[in-house]
């Protein structure tokens, strides 16, 4: 898995074997400066980017094959023990409106430097089928984590936000919130030059200015009722420097204000719930001003991390596309139309089998 922040390729080692799934390992390395910097250009429109992309991909499939080595070593497993790799790909674009998702990775490449099968392009058939082929975790969630009696809510704090609502005997729900770190990210590097603020430092170090915060919730996506996703497509620099043209605020009076932005647009969709505990995965689970953010925004909810239900908070995202990888082998379907919107169930992914 490497997600939106951009910051590592996340890989887990999973056990279908027993009648529940087992994480037996998981380990992060971060992307090269190359790779990354190569990632993040494609995000917007550039010249000649199809073929930047392809190159992209191909050193992106070579950095996971590399994590995927790295593991297997430290876990004391050889390739030939593994059935698949789920191999989610660098999201570059996300337009389900106009009928694509975008995640490249070379899977062929992958495939060939590993010696294991590979599944990919996890998001495609939701969006064929009318989806937003995205958020897909909340359909693990509810097969790993839906409880008979307590009103859950599983929220991944990654660059986007997003939620799975797993209530007893409702339907499961889930969505992007809309930004959990990307804009407090882009703000800390255009002004510190650091990739992210450690445990929200900065952040509670600054005023959240309530003009600002009422001007950055205006934006339409906040309303939008579900099924909706979102990505670098829209919250990006230039969105922020949008919202900040003809201010002159302290630098860490923003950062204070993205957060509060993060934290309360999160808790918005949450409220009304009346969600006994939340659970809170992805990076955002380290920056504690936005998790007490949170806390203050939902007084009534208990919130803890996804360590609570077994899986560190680091390794839930992963976890889920091993999840699907397996889903997709053994042809069952593993997206939600309550959350996606599309027209039915479908199987997803492609096999590169070996
Ligand atoms: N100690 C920390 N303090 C504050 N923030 C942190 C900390 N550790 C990680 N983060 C934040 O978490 C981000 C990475 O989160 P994560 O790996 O869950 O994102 P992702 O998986 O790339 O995104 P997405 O879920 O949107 O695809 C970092 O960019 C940073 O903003
Ligand atoms: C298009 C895309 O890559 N979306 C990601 C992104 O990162 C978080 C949020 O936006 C979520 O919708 C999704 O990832 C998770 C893993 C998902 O599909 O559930």
């Amino acid at each position: 898995m490497t997600g939106t922040s951009l910051d590592g390729i996340d890989v887990a080692l999973v056990d279908f074997a027993g009648s529940s799934p087992r994480l037996i390992a998981a380990q992060g390395t971060p992307l090269s400066d190359d790779l990354r910097s190569q990632l993040l250009a494609l995000q917007l429109p550039q010249p000649n980017e199809l073929h930047l992309a392809q190159l992209a991909a191909n050193v992106h499939s070579d950095a996971c094959a590399d994590a995927i080595h790295a593991l297997l070593a430290q876990a004391g497993y050889a390739a030939s023990d593994i059935e698949a790799i789920g191999n989610h790909g660098q999201t570059i674009r996300h337009r389900p409106e106009c009928g694509y998702t975008l995640q490249i990775g070379n899977h062929a490449r992958l495939a060939e430097k590993t010696g294991i099968s590979v599944v990919g392009d996890f998001r495609s058939r939701d969006v064929a089928a009318g989806g937003q082929g995205a958020p897909l975790v909340p359909a693990f969630h509810q097969a790993l984590f839906a409880s008979p009696t307590e009103r859950r809510a599983l929220l991944n704090i990654g660059g986007i936000a997003n939620v799975s609502l797993l209530i007893p005997q409702e339907n499961t729900c889930g969505f992007d919130t809309g930004p959990g770190n990307v804009l407090m990210d882009l703000w800390i590097n255009q002004q510190q030059g650091l990739r992210y603020d450690k445990d929200g430092n900065w952040a509670a170090s600054g005023q959240v200015l309530p003009d600002l915060l009422t001007r950055f919730l205006q934006d339409g996506y906040f309303a939008q009722a579900a099924p909706k996703s979102t990505g670098r497509d829209l919250f990006h620099q230039d969105w922020l420097n949008g919202h900040l043209a003809h201010r002159s605020d302290s630098p860490a009076d923003v950062q204070a204000t993205l957060c509060a932005l993060s934290a309360r647009s999160i808790a918005d969709t949450l409220r009304a719930q009346k969600i006994d505990t939340l659970y809170v995965c992805g990076g955002g689970a380290h920056n504690k001003t936005l998790m007490h953010m949170l806390a203050i925004e939902l007084p009534a909810s208990h919130i803890t991390t996804t360590e609570a239900l077994g899986v560190a908070p680091d390794w839930m995202e992963t976890y889920a596309f091993a999840w699907l990888a397996k889903c997709c082998i053994d042809r069952s379907p593993a997206n939600l139309p309550t959350v996606t919107g599309a027209r039915g169930l479908r199987v997803l992914g492609a096999i590169w089998p070996v």
